[in-house]
């Protein structure tokens, strides 16, 4: 494996004088799945958005495949709580908006739209607008036009928030699934420590703001893993736990009041 996202001694301060991060350094095999854990404000979207381009360190490079990211990192995609799906458009439409810019042709596209629905389980959906669609069937739309990009490295920001226990559960098997058989880099931000453990090869844990890193844990449960039964497994319940206790101080000092 070799590493495909590299931090070297990054930092970012922004204009209204926030550092937001400073001093990370993070290799990312091609293929992991990595999960970041850490405060509220401690950084984490600004290292995923660095990692897209969609700005600069202010301290250090962050490097794509060796080479610095000094724009928008077209081999990366996003995807965040929000599912920006267009509402004009049916699912069908919403999933061929990469490729109608690809300029690929009808028929083509009319095929590709097809494969994507199936590979998300909402074959028989095209029609619908995403009104009509539950949040997790959004959440698979959404999900299937980011993959007609074909990006090799998916960004994730908390895209399951928003949804049930059980959606999200059937969700979280059907990326991993996917990622695995597609072969695609996940960097997946998330607040819920279970999620944390659940999906990663690698938790990347920050301290609160200016974040650095903590700690990255390395899994102890096999890549291949059945999410369905995970909850019975002590090896899981223990790294929760490990990730419970190395992040409970700073989320109790966020969580108490400010002293005046
Ligand atoms: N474009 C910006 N301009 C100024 N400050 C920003 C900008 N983007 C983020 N920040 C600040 O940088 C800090 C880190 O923000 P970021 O969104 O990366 O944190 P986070 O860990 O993802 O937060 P949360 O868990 O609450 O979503 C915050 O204080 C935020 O207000």
């Amino acid at each position: 494996m070799s590493a495909i996202i590299v931090f070297q001694d990054v930092g970012k301060a922004f204009a209204n004088g926030v550092q937001a991060v400073s001093g990370i350094n993070l290799a990312v095999e091609e293929g992991d799945f990595i999960t970041v854990v850490g405060p509220s404000g401690c950084g984490k979207s600004t290292i995923l958005n660095m990692t897209a381009g969609l700005f600069q360190p202010s301290a250090g490079q962050v490097l794509y495949r060796g080479q610095p990211v000094t724009g928008i990192n077209s081999r990366t995609g996003y995807m965040t709580q929000v599912d920006h799906l267009l509402p004009w458009r049916t699912v069908a439409g919403n999933i061929a908006v990469p490729l109608e810019i690809a300029g690929r042709g009808k028929k083509e596209i009319a095929g590709e739209v097809e494969r994507l629905l199936a590979l998300v389980g909402l074959v028989g959906f095209g029609a619908s607008y995403p009104t009509q669609l539950s949040g997790g069937m959004r959440k698979r739309a959404a999900l299937a036009r980011l993959l007609a990009y074909d990006p090799e490295t998916l960004l994730m920001d908390e895209p399951f928030g928003a949804l049930d226990a059980q959606m999200r559960l059937t969700l979280q098997i059907q990326l991993k699934k996917l990622c695995r058989s597609l072969g695609k880099t996940v960097f997946f931000v998330t607040h819920d420590i279970d999620e944390a453990v659940a999906l990663g090869d690698k938790c990347v844990v920050f301290t609160s703001r200016p974040g650095t890193i903590q700690q990255v844990i390395t899994s102890s449960l096999p890549s291949e893993r059945d999410l369905m039964t995970l909850r019975f497994n002590p090896a899981y319940a223990e790294e929760c736990a490990q990730l419970w206790r190395i992040l409970a101080p700073a989320l109790e000092a966020q969580n108490s009041p400010q002293e005046a």
